[in-house]
């Protein structure tokens, strides 16, 4: 079909597609309360038609299409849209609410708890609400922090959690029963992919159990790993940050002869703050992610690509995911270890790199200066405040939590889907990842930035 042509607006129907489902407390609390939505009474709002969202109101998580083609994307899938209810499930003095925040840190997070602080205490009425201390295992191992509007107000300038975090001690009964035993009835899990695992479990035992409790899951990852959702808050604060250290090697790289400039950044499985973070600095000549397999020697490899770059620039910078190379570093039986949770621990790519320019310049060409200067900022791109960008989107997505427990969902977690805020079941994002796709425009783009290799020779050594 040429529509190149087309001079009038041609009309196309929708496809069909699958609503995905939002599961309800009423699913197995038939007789639940109704109740209107107080926010009825706060005088400052005045709802205008379509305040309220119905549960007709939909977002389509694809939303780009062939129409040359004749069978749909597939699977087609929508999903409910956030927002505020007509009616709540929930009578505020009754309810008392719980935060958690579990796994590694995420610019931003404070923003989010102050946000449920606040939005549960203004919108909704609620004086009762709990941050669960250290992670998961907090449930059950120490007590409930009171948190209200004053307590919380100047969160969202800071970095980190004020309730602190952990990794493992998910003991589903422990944590089931220290829900019930504090009379929490309104969850609300901040985490990455293990904490959404985490909550997608203990919504199926809060469901077992036929429990009032709504449990929902707010996704925090610095790395940008978790599936459906457009993109994590803190990402881009983080590769805001991680702007300072490619500067640096830059500096660094252009002031000495023969000069490399080596950062690594965070990215275990995923390489997107790398991706992003070579995208956006333009000094970038080489960016190497987990996702795409790279190699040293030979025909196509790196080394003969910074080779080229050191006789045409005098300088090159590299930027490195943590996740990238893991295969090719030598590793010790006792170097396979696995954090708390069972994540992999990585061997250090950057400081393996570093070692393997050096040895192959004193072998290639002993008399010629060198440097390379390693920078890992570490948690330096992640310990610090979210910027305004991702303190408004943790804003919104907290506010997009409220209204959706208040309503009675639970089992879901909030997030933008193609910049509209939606509610998604907790089991898909869980099972979800957001990999980088080597094969899509973008990944297109960073080798059209930086000319690198696309690693794809079968032939080098
Ligand atoms: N499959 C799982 N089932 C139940 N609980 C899990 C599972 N995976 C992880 N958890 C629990 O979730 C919590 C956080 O997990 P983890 O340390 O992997 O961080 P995360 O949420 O993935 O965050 P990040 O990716 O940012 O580090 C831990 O308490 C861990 O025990
Ligand atoms: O906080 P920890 O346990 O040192 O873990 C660091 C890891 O957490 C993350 O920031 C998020 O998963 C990774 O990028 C990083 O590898
Ligand atoms: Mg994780």
């Amino acid at each position: 079909m040429d529509l190149d042509s087309s001079t009038t607006a041609t009309e196309f129907p929708l496809p069909p597609f699958t609503l995905a489902p939002l599961p309800h407390l009423s699913d197995y609390l038939p007789s639940l309360p109704s109740l209107p939505n107080p926010i009825d009474c706060i005088p400052f709002y005045h709802q205008s038609a379509g305040f309220y969202i119905a549960s007709s109101d939909v977002i389509l998580r694809h939303i780009v299409f062939d129409l040359s083609s004749s069978a749909p994307p597939s699977p087609l899938i929508a999903y409910h849209r956030a927002g505020p209810r007509r009616t709540v499930r929930f009578d505020p003095s009754a309810v008392r609410a719980a935060i958690v925040t579990c796994g590694g840190l995420c610019p931003g997070i404070n923003t989010v708890i102050r946000e449920l602080v606040v939005g549960l205490w203004e919108i909704y009425g609620v004086r009762q609400v709990f941050g669960v201390p250290s992670g998961y295992p907090g449930f059950y191992s120490a007590d409930p922090v009171p948190l209200d509007p004053k307590m919380v107000d100047s969160w969202h300038k800071m970095g980190g959690t004020a309730l602190t975090t952990s990794r493992g001690g998910f003991d589903l009964g422990k944590i089931v029963d220290a829900i019930e035993r504090h009379g929490f009835n309104q969850v609300y899990c901040i985490g990455g992919d293990g904490t959404m695992r985490g909550a997608a479990k203990l919504y199926e035992e809060i469901r077992r159990r036929r429990l009032y409790v709504s449990l929902m899951g707010i996704p925090k990852t610095v790395d940008n790993d978790i599936g459906i959702i457009d993109r994590s808050f803190g990402f881009q604060t983080a590769v805001e940050m991680a702007q300072h250290a490619i500067n640096a090697a830059h500096v660094e790289a252009e002031s000495a002869v023969n000069g490399i400039g080596l950062v690594k950044l965070m990215g275990r499985s995923a390489g997107h703050i790398a991706l992003h973070a070579t995208l956006s600095s333009r000094d970038v000549d080489c960016c190497l992610i987990p996702e795409n397999d790279f190699y040293l020697e030979g025909k196509g490899g790196l080394l003969e690509f910074l080779d080229q770059r050191l006789k045409k620039n005098g300088h090159a910078v590299l930027v490195v995911a943590e996740g990238a190379g893991q295969d090719m570093i030598p590793r010790t039986e006792a170097q396979k270890e696995m954090d708390e949770s069972g994540n992999p621990v990585f061997l250090d790519v950057g400081a393996w790199l570093k070692t393997e320019l050096k040895g192959w310049w004193e072998r290639e060409h002993p008399d010629e200066l060198f440097t390379v200067k390693y920078i890992d900022p570490t948690y330096m791109i992640r310990a610090v405040p979210a910027n305004a960008t991702d303190n408004l989107y943790c804003t919104l997505l907290a506010h997009s939590a409220i209204h959706g427990v208040m309503a009675g969902y639970t089992g879901f977690v909030s997030g933008p889907i193609n910049g509209i805020y939606g509610y998604i079941p907790l089991e898909e994002v869980a099972v979800a990842k957001n990999l980088v796709d080597v094969k899509d425009h973008k990944w297109a783009w960073v080798r059209s930035v930086t000319n690198q290799p696309d690693f794809l020779q079968t032939n080098h050594p």
